[in-house]
């Protein structure tokens, strides 16, 4: 293996590491073996080979397991950058060889995720392994279509083409058709004269026509958007300079890791690819979604808004979305001065919204002080919002105790240790404390809940239910407490977005 300074550089690693009784579980999917300026890894062909082989030998796999999981991180890599709203139609370039299957892999997957894939696949194999993955991909009537078929500017017909002609077999100077299909994608300019977006370019673990191990030589070569690396960069993709680089393959062994020295980043949670090499060069001001949900109106709605929250939050759950409980929090001083947090959702019922805190933090005193908060959810995986605004006061004591004791023995001392909201003069004093008392209330030990933590519940006034739409048209529904006859009743009015 050939160790270079260019760091892997995953975006989900630049996180401190620390080992303590106090980490979070959570920090284990954050990777401790390749941070900032850790060398990284690349293959050369002869040793891409190899590990193929080893794989493929000894270590039990079959081609059609390799393959399949190369073509899904393929796919993922699109789905994290090129959504399908904006980048629908596919074309897949399929070489003779295992690249080639994994194109045709990954034109499956990405017709699973709402993307519109087509096959140009010149030069077929009969071997099995091809005319099966051939005939999955007909059964979803995905077009085969033949060299003369696609049109000479791609940019005509595809959002996004992916290139997996050839991966680290590839030798020589390419021989037809590839070497005409390899030109097309070499002629496809960022902006045509009609400043039509043009398509993007995704080459599967090389892009074809580079040299294996020396590169894009001449600087003539396919200039691909996205680099999906399979198993570890190869030596070639050092050229690459594109804005997405990606690994996939999460199917290396720790004996291959260990064996051929490969210092790779963790892939985030259950994700099949990971970002690696420099963070992308981002335009903010670009930076937009176009909101597409099913539609939210008047007649659908629940008349008690915590029975609509409760169905959103429902939803929230089945959608598995990261701490659906999670939300922001704000208050404000005496002077009307504003402070905004998250916080946890600890539980709802028609009497309110409840979270836990210490009592003489910040958000403590300016409740004290102004006994009235927002409450904001954002669950961004359904394009939906909640907004809530009310006035707070303490749960009773017996609440906070009850709940303060269902939480784990460490968050129990940490809430001692803690004197929120205040200046700590380094972590270490934290952690001292924590051990004087993990020493102290030694397990089955009663840990005593101090004063001034505990429970707030906010007693909504108004609810808001927005769910983003095409076009910035979204649809927002404002629950508000309105007298009727003496008795006070939820009434609800379409805001405009
Ligand atoms: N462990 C992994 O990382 C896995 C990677 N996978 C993918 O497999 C490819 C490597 O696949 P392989 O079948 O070994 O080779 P290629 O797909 O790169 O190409 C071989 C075919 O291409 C022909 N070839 C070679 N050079 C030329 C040329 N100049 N012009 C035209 N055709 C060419 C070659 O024919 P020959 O007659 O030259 O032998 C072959 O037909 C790897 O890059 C990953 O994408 C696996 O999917 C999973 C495991
Ligand atoms: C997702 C998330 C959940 C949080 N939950 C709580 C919580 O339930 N209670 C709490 O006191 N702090 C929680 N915090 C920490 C607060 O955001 C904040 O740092 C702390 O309460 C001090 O805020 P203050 O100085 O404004 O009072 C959470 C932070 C995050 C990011
Ligand atoms: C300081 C603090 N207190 C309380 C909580 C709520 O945690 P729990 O679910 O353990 O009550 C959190 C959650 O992040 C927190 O950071
Ligand atoms: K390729």
């Amino acid at each position: 293996t050939h160790n270079s300074p260019s760091p892997f550089l995953p975006f989900h690693n630049h996180f401190p590491v620390f080992p303590s009784p106090l980490q979070y579980s959570r920090a284990t999917f954050f990777s401790t073996t390749s941070i900032r300026g850790m060398a990284d890894t690349y293959l050369s062909a002869k040793e891409a080979a190899e590990i193929d082989q080893l794989l493929m030998g000894p270590l039990g796999f079959s081609v059609d397991q390799l393959m399949e999981l190369a073509g899904l991180s393929v796919a993922t890599s699109i789905a994290e950058v090129y959504k399908p709203s904006e980048y629908k139609r596919v074309l897949a370039i399929c070489g003779p060889g295992n690249n080639g299957g994994d194109g045709l892999v990954a034109a499956r997957h990405l017709y699973h995720f709402g993307y519109k894939p087509c096959i140009c696949y010149p030069k077929r194999t009969s071997n099995s392994l091809y005319t099966g993955l051939v005939t999955q991909l007909e059964s979803l009537a995905i077009p085969f279509l033949s060299v003369e078929d696609i049109p000479e500017d791609l940019s005509r017909d595809f959002d996004i083409v992916v290139d997996a002609m050839f991966g680290f077999s590839f030798h020589g100077a390419p021989r037809p058709p590839f070497d005409d299909l390899i030109q097309r994608l070499v002629s496809l300019n960022k902006y045509d004269q009609t400043h039509q977006r043009s398509a993007v370019i995704l080459s599967v673990d090389i892009p074809s026509g580079w040299h294996v191990e020396e590169g894009d030589i001449d600087g003539t070569g396919i200039k691909p958007d996205i680099l999906v690396s399979l198993t570890a960069p190869k030596l070639g993709a050092k050229k690459f300079c594109g804005p997405h680089h990606f690994l996939g393959g999460r199917f290396i062994p720790p004996p291959i890791a260990e064996k051929y020295n490969l210092n790779l980043p963790s892939y985030p949670g259950t994700s099949m690819c990971v970002r690696i090499g420099k963070p992308p060069k981002i335009d903010v001001s670009a930076l937009r979604e176009n909101y597409i949900s099913p539609d939210f109106v008047e007649d659908q709605i629940e008349d008690d808004p915590i029975d609509q929250f409760r169905k959103w939050f429902d939803d929230a759950l089945a959608a598995a979305l990261h701490e659906p409980n999670a939300m922001a929090l704000s208050t404000a001083d005496k002077n009307g001065k504003p402070s905004s947090r998250m916080v946890l959702l600890k539980g709802f019922d028609k009497d309110g919204f409840v979270w836990y805190t210490n009592y003489d933090s910040k958000k403590g005193h300016e409740i004290s002080e102004n006994p009235r908060a927002a409450i904001l959810f954002y669950w961004g995986g359904l394009n939906r919002q909640v907004r809530i605004e009310g006035p707070v006061k303490k749960v009773s004591n017996m609440e906070s105790e009850q709940y303060f004791h269902s939480r784990p023995r460490g968050s129990q001392i940490g809430a001692i240790v803690s004197k929120q909201s205040t200046v700590v003069p380094g972590r270490h004093i934290l952690h001292q404390e924590y051990e004087e008392l993990e020493a102290k209330f030694s397990e089955g030990i009663l840990i005593p809940k101090p004063e001034h933590w505990g429970g707030y519940r906010l007693e909504p006034e108004m609810f808001e239910f927005w769910q983003g739409q095409p076009s910035r048209l979204h649809d927002r529904l404002q629950y508000s407490l309105q007298e009727v006859d003496g008795r006070q009743e939820w009434s609800v009015v379409r805001l405009a977005p």
